[in-house]
């Protein structure tokens, strides 16, 4: 397994770039009006480390942005892996959506909800109120995919994506295949949450074996999991399936949801396994892959 606490990890198919010289600033735009930081700071899209060049494909993941938006180093593609909001509502979603879009330069971004995320969960009203949904969840969840899938963000190259599976071509033409699921363990109330490994198995066995990118809420168990308490909050049926041999195409699993254990590391297979919670201060993660 390579690993790296400071320099990038380097294989001949991958480079990861987790501590690099690029202020990682965010500008709280909660719907309490609260700024962080002062309100002339604007983020934007900064110059990472050099690009690889032609043949290579650089990923840019993030996660965990909670109604935050973040400066972010430019790519060819933008990996969020949920927790979009703070709370849940459409308005919280629409900034992220809004900012998501704004960014330049990428061909596609793409993005998976997480447990903050309820109004993208259709179950959410009817999974924790006793089976009656309040139609003002209905309506939220109605509105917040007309958002999230309206013409205006597509055009702007934003690609949401809930258990499924979506084929990107680059324009250098190399077709990748990725899949994402916004699923975690439950954990307190929120949504996509499976109670058991049975629920967990049906969600991960739709995972299509020539998945190339993985785009998951939840980290596997044991790998980039440890909350501060040093729990490994991951999910065993997700391990499972990573350790299984099925997905022998797999290049990268993107993940978030344990804001404290933000970093990257590449497995024996050379499967690069990254943890991109941005929340509690960890810088977007850069991945290039070799095509
Ligand atoms: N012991 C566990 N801690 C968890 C789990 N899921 C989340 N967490 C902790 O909460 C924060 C924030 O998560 P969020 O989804 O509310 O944004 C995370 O960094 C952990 O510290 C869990 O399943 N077990
Ligand atoms: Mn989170
Ligand atoms: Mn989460």
């Amino acid at each position: 397994m390579h690993t790296s606490s400071q320099g990038p990890i380097v294989t001949p198919r991958t480079r990861i770039h987790t501590n690099y010289s690029v202020p990682s600033r965010k500008k709280t735009i909660t719907d309490m009006g609260e700024l962080s930081l002062s309100d002339a700071y604007t983020p934007k899209l900064v110059d990472g480390p050099p690009h690889p060049g032609k043949g290579w494909t650089r990923f840019v993941c993030i996660s965990d942005t909670h109604s935050n938006i973040y400066t972010v180093p430019k790519g060819d593609v933008l990996l969020h892996a949920g927790d979009l909001s703070s709370w849940g509502s459409k308005a919280q979603l629409k900034q992220t959506v809004d900012w998501i879009a704004s960014l330049e330069g990428f061909q596609v971004k793409i993005l998976v909800g997480g447990n903050h995320d309820l109004c993208l969960d259709g179950n959410w009203g009817t999974s924790y109120s006793g089976g009656s949904g309040t139609s003002y969840e209905e309506q939220e969840h109605e509105e917040a995919m007309a958002l999230i899938t309206s013409e205006e963000v597509l055009e702007k190259g934003v690609r949401y994506l809930c258990h499924e599976q979506l084929d990107f071509t680059t324009k250098e033409g190399r077709k990748w295949v990725i899949y994402g699921s916004p699923a975690a363990p439950v954990y307190a109330l929120g949504a996509f949450q499976y109670k058991n490994s049975k629920e967990a198995e049906e969600i991960y066995q739709c995972i299509p074996d020539d998945a190339e990118i993985l785009l998951t809420h939840t980290p596997p168990h044991n790998i980039l999991d440890k909350t501060r308490k040093g729990k490994a909050a991951g999910c065993q049926v997700l391990k499972s399936v990573l350790d299984s041999g099925r997905l022998r195409k797999l290049r990268l699993h993107v993940f978030g949801h344990i804001h404290e254990a933000h970093g990257a590391e590449v497995r024996k297979n050379g499967t690069a396994e990254v943890n991109a919670a941005v929340a509690w201060g960890g810088q977007p993660i850069i991945v290039d892959l070799k095509n």
